[in-house]
């Protein structure tokens, strides 16, 4: 089943909290929506099961406008955000809840629970109360109570949100097993960026009420197409700096480098990847490679790759560096930073549109480029 947001506008007084957003879900994907609080992914998903209507724009379902059915109309079904039990039911009983009140019958709800909690491994919690459940358990009831409905499209609000790293990861790979299982569309929202890279297999980038960037998760991280998608998307942050190209030279934090041919004069934002960062890796390979003095300022070792901060002519630079074959720099101890300038991302300053090298993107293009990517596909 084809979703597609088109043009969605929300509005909260003075709050734009989704600002024209349009986006194709492919159908019986899992696409994660990943963005920083406040971005707009709850507002989103609470418009498309029916919870709020948009003020403006549509919500189409294989080409069918249903921004205004009624919820259970829609066959859509839901994990929110914030998930509660009922504390004197027990775990069938709340799973079978929304069922209940839908009037389903009994055998129905019955055979409903049974599946869902067999496909969650939750079978043997079914007669325990909320309060003698971990929260790990807690949170796979709430989501076997959003996967009851009988629906092609399921939308998970941040349901892994609060729990420890292992516990995510295996439910992550279980939910990406579910999504096959149910043969649907998955719409996951999360803020961690790390957890959208493993899990996508689409992934859409919002950003103050509108996507910036969809595609290939891949593709969004190797080739982001705008500024706020490099910035969000990854671990460690991207380094950004501002600068200018003059006289033929992009000039731009501690970087300096030949511009592109054609590039235009004027201000240029610069990006660059933690782990296109080299410390002391010896005589560069490439032609043409910047190398930079530097200072440690910090270390964060992380088992099989450190990442480190440093200093470089007064400007912050982010490395990410495997630690495999060496161990990682002394904190204060002065390096040489290698990068290769075909690394080098430049984002137009003004619209942040991705200008690529080698191919100089006129104002207009990078306008269209932008629209493009606050638009339907990105
Ligand atoms: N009912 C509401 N009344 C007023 N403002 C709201 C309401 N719901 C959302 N907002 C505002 O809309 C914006 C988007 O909120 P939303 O909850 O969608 O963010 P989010 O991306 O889901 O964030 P988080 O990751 O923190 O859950 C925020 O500025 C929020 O304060």
């Amino acid at each position: 089943m084809s979703l597609v947001f088109k043009d969605v506008t929300r509005r909260y007084g003075d709050t734009l909290a989704l600002d024209g957003l349009s986006l194709d879900v492919a159908p019986k994907s899992f696409t994660v929506i990943s963005g920083p609080p406040k971005s707009g992914k709850s507002v989103l998903f609470r418009l498309l099961v029916g919870l709020e209507n948009p003020d403006s724009g549509q919500i189409m379902l294989d080409g069918r406008d249903i921004s205004s059915d009624a919820p259970a109309d829609r066959p859509v079904g839901f994990v929110p955000q914030n998930f509660a039990l009922y504390p004197h039911q027990t775990v069938a009983q709340n799973m079978a809840y929304p069922l209940t009140l839908a009037r389903f019958d009994r055998a129905e709800i019955a055979r409903r629970v049974d599946r869902t909690a067999g496909i969650l491994s939750i079978t043997h919690l079914l007669k325990k109360t909320p309060d003698q459940l971990s929260g790990g358990e807690k949170q796979r009831v709430a989501v076997a109570r959003g996967l009851l409905k009988d629906a092609s499209i399921f939308v998970l609000d941040d349901p892994l949100v609060g729990l420890d790293y292992k516990l995510r990861e295996r439910l992550m790979d279980e939910l990406k097993g579910l999504r096959d299982e149910l043969d649907a569309t998955f719409v996951y929202a999360t803020s961690d960026s790390l957890e959208a890279l493993t899990m996508a297999q689409h992934l859409a980038v919002i950003d103050r009420g509108r996507i910036v960037q969809h595609g290939e998760a891949d593709i969004v991280y190797h080739q982001p197409s705008h500024d706020r998608a490099l910035d969000l998307i990854g671990f460690p942050n991207a380094n950004l700096y501002d600068g200018m190209i003059e006289g033929g030279r992009v000039v731009a934090g501690p970087l300096t480098f030949s511009a592109p041919a054609g590039a235009r004069p004027g201000r240029i934002r610069v990006g660059l990847r933690p782990e296109h960062v080299l410390i002391d890796a010896g005589a560069p390979t490439t032609s043409g490679a910047l190398a930079l003095p530097a200072t440690v300022t910090l270390v964060e070792n992380l088992g099989g790759e450190a990442v480190v901060y440093l200093d470089c002519a007064g400007h912050s630079v982010t490395a990410a560096m495997p630690l495999y074959d060496a161990p990682p720099p002394k904190m204060h101890s002065a390096v040489t930073l290698t990068v290769d300038p075909a690394t080098i991302l430049l984002f137009d300053a003004g619209t942040g549109a991705r200008v690529r090298s080698g191919e100089p993107m006129p104002l207009a293009a990078a306008q269209e480029a932008l629209q493009r990517s606050f638009g339907t596909h990105g």
